[in-house]
């Protein structure tokens, strides 16, 4: 059951891991949701040891902590859409499907997270189909990078190289019951799509859009995929329809990377305040 009639303000909800280094997970969700005038809520799946070069360590929780989050969140304050990220396990995300189907129609953005920028699974490989059988059903929209698309569809990590190959994934994904899929360009070579970072946005019925910006010349984008999910999450929160929520997020991450800052020795982080247009550091 949802409460939000009972509140005056949006409210949306992670189900998500932690980033120590807070780039990325639930602390870059909580951040962007509060940026975008929305108040965010958490259950933790996972704890990471994690810095701007990787990941150190992986900490998973127990099914019963995870659903004794979500119960605690929506039977009491609700929630006007849910993202999740992190899920990391196959029991993980079983107690999350069927909590999620128990509170009823909530708009669910899923970010199929499977692998840190630097390499570290942060999904276990027997977790994808249960991932794909289970959660993709109850989403208004799936986000994959391009691995993530490839590995989903049990392609090659080069099979990807255009918009057209991004739709036709986006297509093939949505046969898992997705609402839609929104296939996320930022790994595709930097010299293609003319130097623009295009994402393609698959629906049921009407032919792909495309969300173009200009690709930024830097290595600081750690947490992009978790910043745009939650973004649209927050804009749907906000009521907008879901392609708007997407156009609004990518003009949310584009800045946010526009401004990132290099946190640490390695790939720097991105900076979520930066739509007020507050330098870093200020
Ligand atoms: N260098 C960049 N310049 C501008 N936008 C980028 C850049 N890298 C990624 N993006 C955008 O960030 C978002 C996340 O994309 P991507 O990097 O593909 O996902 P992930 O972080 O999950 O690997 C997308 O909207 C993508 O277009
Ligand atoms: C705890 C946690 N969740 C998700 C990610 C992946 O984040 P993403 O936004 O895809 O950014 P990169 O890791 O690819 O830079 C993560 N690292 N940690």
């Amino acid at each position: 059951m949802q409460q939000s009639q009972q509140r005056e303000y949006p409210l949306a909800l992670t189900i998500a891991g932690s980033d120590s280094g807070g780039g990325a997970g639930i602390q870059a969700d909580l951040k962007t949701m509060q940026e975008l005038g929305v108040f965010g809520t958490s259950a933790l799946t996972a704890v990471t040891a994690q810095n701007s070069m990787g990941v150190h360590g992986v900490y998973p929780l127990s099914v019963e902590t995870v659903a004794a989050q979500m119960d605690a969140v929506l039977s009491d304050m609700g929630a006007d859409s849910v993202k999740t990220g992190m899920l990391f396990a196959p029991d993980i995300i079983r107690v999350v499907s069927a909590k999620l189907g128990q509170y009823g129609r909530i708009p669910v953005i899923v970010d199929p997270v499977m692998i840190a920028k630097g390499g570290a699974p942060l999904l276990q490989e027997e977790a994808v189909e249960t991932m794909k059988v289970h959660l993709f059903p109850l989403s208004e929209v799936v986000t994959p990078n391009i691995p993530e698309a490839c590995a989903l569809l049990g392609l090659q990590e080069d099979d990807i190289r255009s918009e057209a190959d991004m739709a036709e994934a986006g297509r093939a994904l949505l046969r898992y019951g997705c609402g839609a899929v929104l296939i996320k360009g930022g790994h595709l070579p930097a010299g293609s799509a003319g130097g623009e970072c295009v994402d393609v946005l698959v629906t049921g019925g009407a032919e792909p859009s495309m969300f173009r910006t200009p690709r930024l010349p830097t290595r600081h984008t750690h947490g992009t995929g978790c910043t745009l999910s939650s973004a649209i999450a927050a804009m749907r929160a906000r009521g907008e329809n879901l392609p708007d929520a997407v156009r609004a997020a990518k003009h949310f991450v584009t800045a946010a990377i526009a401004a990132s800052v290099p946190t640490g020795q390695g790939i720097g982080s991105l900076w979520h305040a930066a739509h007020r247009e507050v330098p870093a550091g200020r």
